[in-house]
């Protein structure tokens, strides 16, 4: 036998599972992985340029229709006392803070969000799980007609006008937004004495689980000692790419398990007759490889699975942006107003981003995030920035 074949015949043999990893990923990466995430919104392998558009045009349509609905159903229902009567010292209360908004207001936002909360504390059984407070941040000419609409269904605070006049003064927007923020905060707190307090921004809906998983965080320890708990962060920013410390041990756990997975499974199913075996040159190629796996297809879609118990929603160090939905365990709502009175806010430095330098620096304080979201956020335009003319999902 010529020697070039010899030595090519040994070769393979030896790198078999080399060719076959090299093989593995082929596939995976350039055949299954694109044809399963193309249209995953959070996917590495996700169009732009062929569904950007025409997903959020869909997206903007539904919550339009979904506004619409909203707003039939309010002015068809029939005023019950049952959420405007707020009962001193809940176990929860929940304040949805609102202001007047021009672009989207066909989509009712605020109608949007009370009319899912109504459903879910209908869902509570005999005891309500929270009282519920809408936090009207205009008054006068000026003030938000939805909320308008909802008194007749839910206490609705305001601002006095002179109050409303010396808040309103040469300031900038974020500023504006951050004391508005703790108005609500404090009034909340004056008026009910809650234990414990969500604070909701009017573009964030609450999905079904929300309550319980809610009531879940506020049974563990952790909450005690916890300035705020973050219930909603960007989808776009929960990939292990975006570098948070948590995540990478999550990300390299994620790896671990599943390449041990793969390996001790391959003597009882291997279709492909693939030479694997717990190596530790086998363990660090799957490792990888899962890793990869999990980043391209979006993390995202890897957390939905923790929806099926709230005991299973990750909690760990607060991530920095954005404030849709806020827990503010025991009377922590309060420090967090006092922190926010003594600090400025402006472009770049919002009262989202305050907050989690806040929880960082102020001896004592900590902030937490959960995951996945508890919140979905329909604000497709923004009350306080520059917005497009037809907004898009990324
Ligand atoms: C999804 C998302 O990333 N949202 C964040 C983004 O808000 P957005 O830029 O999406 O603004 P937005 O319209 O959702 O407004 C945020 C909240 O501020 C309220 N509001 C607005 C104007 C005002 O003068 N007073 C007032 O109280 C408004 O009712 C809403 O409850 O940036 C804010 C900081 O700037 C917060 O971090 C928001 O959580």
């Amino acid at each position: 036998m010529p020697r070039w074949r010899v030595f090519f015949g040994q070769h393979m043999r030896w790198s078999s599972a080399a060719v076959q990893a090299l093989a593995l990923s082929v596939v995976t990466f350039c055949v299954v992985l694109p044809l399963c995430g193309h249209r995953l919104l959070y996917s590495h392998f996700f169009i732009r340029s062929i569904y950007l558009d025409s997903m959020s045009e869909e997206v903007l349509q539904e919550s339009l229709h979904r506004g619409q609905d909203a707003l039939q159903f309010w002015q068809s229902a029939v005023a019950v006392s049952t959420f405007r009567d707020v009962a001193q010292h809940p176990e929860l209360l929940v304040t949805v803070v609102t202001s007047r908004r021009n672009e989207g207001r066909d989509s009712h936002y605020l109608l949007q969000v009370m009319r899912q909360l109504s459903i879910l504390l209908g869902g509570c059984g005999e005891r309500r799980c929270a009282e519920v407070l809408v936090c009207d941040v205009e008054s006068g000419p000026q003030e938000n007609q939805d909320a308008g609409l909802l008194e007749a269904h839910f206490k609705v605070v305001r601002r006095s006008p002179q109050e409303l006049h010396r808040n309103r003064e040469q300031i900038n927007t974020f500023e504006r937004e951050k004391r508005d923020y703790v108005f609500c905060l404090r009034r909340g707190w004056e008026l009910v004495k809650p234990r414990n307090v969500v604070v909701l921004e009017d573009d964030a809906l609450p999905r079904p689980d929300f309550f319980s998983v809610v009531k879940d965080l506020l049974s563990r320890r952790f909450a005690l000692h916890t300035l705020y708990i973050k219930l909603y962060h960007p989808e776009r920013l929960q990939r292990y790419w975006n570098p948070e410390p948590y995540r990478i041990l999550e990300w390299v756990g994620l790896g671990l398990v599943g390449a041990t997975a793969l390996l001790l499974t391959f003597p009882y199913w291997n279709p492909c007759s693939f030479s694997f075996r717990l190596s530790p040159a086998h363990l660090l190629f799957f490792t990888l490889y899962v890793m990869a796996t999990a980043e391209l297809l979006g993390r995202h879609y890897l957390l939905e699975v923790r929806r099926l118990s709230p005991q299973l929603y990750a909690v760990s160090p607060a991530t920095e942006c954005c404030t849709p939905a806020m827990l503010f365990p025991g009377n922590a709502s309060l420090r967090a107003a006092h922190y926010l009175d003594g600090s400025f806010c402006v472009k770049g430095n919002a009262k989202d981003m305050v907050l989690y330098q806040l929880a960082r620096t102020v001896p004592g304080e900590r902030s937490h995030s959960v995951e996945p979201n508890l919140v979905t956020h329909i604000g497709a335009y923004s009350s306080v920035r520059a917005n497009l003319a037809r907004p898009k999902l990324l």
